[in-house]
């Protein structure tokens, strides 16, 4: 059992849009190798939640930390920093249609500095791609295309991955099993994952910390 760590605590944060603020005293408090999910209707602040945790958006607030930087300090050129030790995966894949399975982790690692051909390999043949590493992206499935997705949510091993409606493109059994492998193999290499959902059946399935966006508050259920 690896020592438990503290990777992300929010403390009665406010984010917001410009004027407006979108969720008021959020309280959250993430170890490693944790899931947390985060419910809420649609406009209620889940993506939002996860922008603030990459510095994407203002937050307002006496204490936010993520991976050791205090966010509401943090100086612009040190997002980049952060943001190399996150992981995400979107509901609409963002994958590059026209290169390879191979090329997109090699252009994704490339960008954060990393040239690791063994970690791709590794990571596609873990997430069933072991076989497709030549396709390029027009020519996979929306489940291949989110385990692509997956793979490069992992491939860095990054500490948080931050998941934004990871099954609303795909079936229900495919969503569940694509949700069960980022779960599966986040967890066993120590990363946590904060997923927004608009799916509740997933927490009936995955044992996790719930939090409700609604009325502007971010509430544990
Ligand atoms: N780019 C944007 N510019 C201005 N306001 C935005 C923008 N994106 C979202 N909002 C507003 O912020 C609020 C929260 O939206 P957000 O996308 O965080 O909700 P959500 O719960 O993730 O919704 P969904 O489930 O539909 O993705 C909404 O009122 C929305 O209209």
């Amino acid at each position: 059992m690896s020592e438990l760590k503290e990777l992300l605590s929010f403390q009665k944060i406010d984010v917001l849009r410009g004027e407006t603020t979108i969720l008021r005293d959020v309280t959250l408090n993430l170890h490693n190798a944790e899931l947390v999910f985060i419910l809420g209707a649609s406009g209620s602040g889940k993506s939002s939640f996860l922008k603030s945790v990459y510095g994407a958006l203002e937050i307002q607030g006496n204490y936010s930390r993520v991976l050791g930087y205090d966010l509401t300090s943090i100086k612009r050129s040190e997002l980049q920093f952060l943001r190399r030790k996150l992981g995400l995966v979107f509901q609409d894949f963002k994958i590059f249609e026209k290169l390879t399975v191979f090329e997109n982790l090699n252009y994704f690692l490339r960008s954060i500095n990393i040239k690791n051909e063994e970690a791709i390999r590794v990571i596609l043949d873990k997430v069933g791609l072991g076989h497709k590493t030549d396709k390029r992206g027009f020519e996979l499935s929306g489940g291949e295309k989110q385990r692509l997705a997956v793979a490069r949510a992992l491939v860095h091993k990054p500490q948080i991955i931050l998941a934004d409606e990871p099954t609303g493109n795909l079936n229900k059994t495919m969503g569940i099993e694509i949700f069960k492998l980022l779960r599966d193999l986040a967890i066993d290499q120590g990363s946590s994952i904060i997923a927004a959902t608009h799916d509740e059946a997933l927490t009936s399935i995955f044992s996790a910390k719930v939090f409700l966006c609604e009325n502007q508050r971010f509430t544990r259920i």
